[in-house]
């Protein structure tokens, strides 16, 4: 296994890689885009920090590449949707960098309080300017926070702790959350108006992009302090420079930029009330160790067929309840592939239910693997659960996952129903039986049986007339095919049976078609589980 640790991690960590028994790893920091490109030739990993931008391109030139780890929160650098496409798991650490930002954050909303940038320019310059250098006070001051994710929470502590009171703004806190965290939940425009200090904690999107700009600042109390830690965008720059220059913005502080590298003629750097940081915010001894260990890790165990943490583009399982998930993940995997196989039209709904025991664990794992299985057979490419939900939305067969309260007859229970544009729907159920948690198939198209899960099926509607078990037992003798078990589901009233044959080969083409030639053959297929 080869990776590139293509900025720069903590020593532990990369450290931690190399003790891997086959393990090689490439550290090439600073490198430029072209040399980048020539490096990921051959790598099933990259773990970068903010700085390495992992796009289409690079992902394109990384034949082998199957994990991107961020050290670090944000992935705006990493192409997910290309990544994703090619089922490449791109995973971070949300947690490791948290104080070391909250704490940067909160030294700029000092500084953009007393003086001390300025004041330390003036020592200096050896001059002693008591009189200009007049700061203001937190304590009774109002500030507004705009992202209440984990910076935000830590932001807030310390502002309360300062005697501030605290204005959150984020679409997904709850009314709990907040009451917790001792802040008011408010609009965007509320906060706007009433808070004296102002930061950002939010991913830059389509929505956060400029949410600061010229106005919302217009909006603002004259002498508002304005804040960013979190992307470059969310304050729009120019807007933040007029508001700077014109004396409606009093202070602010920024580590990040709309560019990085911030251009060293930038208007920004010439603003006395501005206090900038060069994206320091994780840039603690500690976050670096937490982060730098915590993705090394991480990419091993991904790499490793371990369990997959932190993944942005798959869900990630507690280790517990992979333990208790893994033998339905297989049975899950089989079912989706069985019913994508006896399923003849064209499929316009995948339709998933689980039943009992099932209800109670995370289905979003076990409804991958459904959807990975399913594709199995039908597409070319690589598919695993990154790729799988985009894979079958791109063949425009819509999910539907059910948890259902119904008595089913079973512990637990898996029902796969593929449903056609002809209005024909295909189905399949499962469970695990006895202690060894065996996978079976207990049901097809509603018809009670009891089939395992693996090797070559041959799976008969046919007329309930004597003869045909005959037949088809001699058939396959003269082929050579040997019967491991066989299940029949009778429906007297419709006059046909179910029936499925555990083969040890699949039957010859010749085989084949002398079954579907028998005239109380209805269908047949040759399903490979
Ligand atoms: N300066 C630096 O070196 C560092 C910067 N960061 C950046 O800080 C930001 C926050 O990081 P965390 O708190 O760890 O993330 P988080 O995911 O814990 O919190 C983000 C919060 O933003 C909220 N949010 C999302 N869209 C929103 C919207 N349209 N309006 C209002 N709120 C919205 C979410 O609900 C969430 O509560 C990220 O952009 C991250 O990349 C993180 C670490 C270091
Ligand atoms: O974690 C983040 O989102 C950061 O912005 C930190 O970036 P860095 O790892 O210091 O380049």
């Amino acid at each position: 296994m080869k990776i590139l640790v293509a900025d720069k991690i903590s020593p532990t960590g990369v450290e931690f890689l190399r003790e891997q028994p086959d393990c090689e790893v490439i550290e090439a920091y600073g490198s430029s885009p072209e040399k980048i490109l020539e490096l990921v030739s051959d790598v099933d990993g990259i773990a970068v920090r903010s700085e390495t931008k992992v796009t289409a391109e690079v992902i394109a030139a990384a034949p082998k590449l199957k994990v991107v780890g961020r050290a670090g929160v944000g992935v705006d650098n990493i192409d997910i949707e290309a990544a994703t496409d090619r089922g490449i798991i791109v995973m971070n650490t949300p947690a490791g960098n948290t104080i070391a930002t909250a704490e940067l954050t909160f030294t700029h909303i000092l500084a953009g309080t007393r003086p001390i940038a300025q004041a330390d320019r003036s020592m200096k310059e050896g001059r002693w300017d008591r009189k200009i250098l007049t700061g203001s006070e937190l304590m009774g001051k109002t500030l507004g926070v705009c992202g209440m994710g984990r910076i935000g929470a830590e932001v807030s502590k310390r502002a309360l702790a300062f005697g501030m009171t605290v204005l959150a703004f984020d679409p997904f806190l709850t009314q709990s959350r907040a009451q917790a965290l001792g802040v008011e939940m408010v609009s965007f425009e509320n906060l706007c108006e009433r808070a004296d200090y102002i930061t950002v904690h939010m991913p830059l999107t389509e929505e956060t992009k400029h949410m600061i700009d010229a106005d919302a600042i217009a909006r603002m109390k004259d002498g508002v302090r304005l804040f960013n830690c979190a992307r470059g965008g969310i304050i729009e720059q120019q807007a933040l420079i007029e508001g700077l220059k014109s004396g409606k913005v009093a202070a602010a502080g920024l580590d990040v930029y709309e560019g990085e590298p911030l251009d060293k003629d930038s208007e920004l750097r010439k603003i006395d009330s501005l206090v900038l940081t060069p994206h320091l915010g994780a840039s603690t001894k500690e976050a670096q160790e937490n982060v730098g260990i915590e993705i090394a890790e991480n990419m091993f165990k991904a790499l490793t067929g371990g369990t997959v943490l932190n993944a942005i583009n798959m869900p990630t399982v507690d280790p517990r309840d992979l333990k208790m998930l893994a033998p339905y993940l297989d049975l899950g995997e089989k079912l989706g592939t069985f019913v994508q196989q006896l399923s003849s039209g064209t499929v316009e709904k995948l339709k998933i239910t689980y039943y009992g025991k099932i209800v109670d664990l995370d289905a979003l794992p076990l409804s991958r693997a459904i959807q990975r299985g399913y594709l199995q057979k039908i597409s070319g490419e690589a598919i695993n659960d990154v790729n799988a939900p985009k894979k079958i939305a791109s063949l425009g067969v819509e999910v539907d996952v059910i948890k259902s309260n119904k008595d089913c007859g079973y512990t637990e229970l898996i029902e796969v129903e593929a449903i056609e544009d002809n209005g024909k729907t295909r189905s399949a159920c499962g469970t695990l039986f006895g202690l060894g948690q065996e996978p079976r198939i207990v049901a097809i198209d509603g018809h009670g049986l009891e089939i395992n899960t693996s090797g070559t099926l041959l799976v008969l509607k046919n007329k309930d007339v004597p003869g045909i078990v005959g037949f088809i037992g001699t058939s396959l003798d003269k082929d050579g095919v040997n019967i491991a078990n066989l299940s029949l589901s009778r429906d007297q009233g419709m006059g046909y049976a179910i029936s499925v044959y555990e083969l040890d080969t699949a039957p010859s083409e010749a085989t084949q078609k002398a079954i579907t030639d028998h005239g109380g053959i209805e269908k047949f297929k040759i399903i490979q589980l």
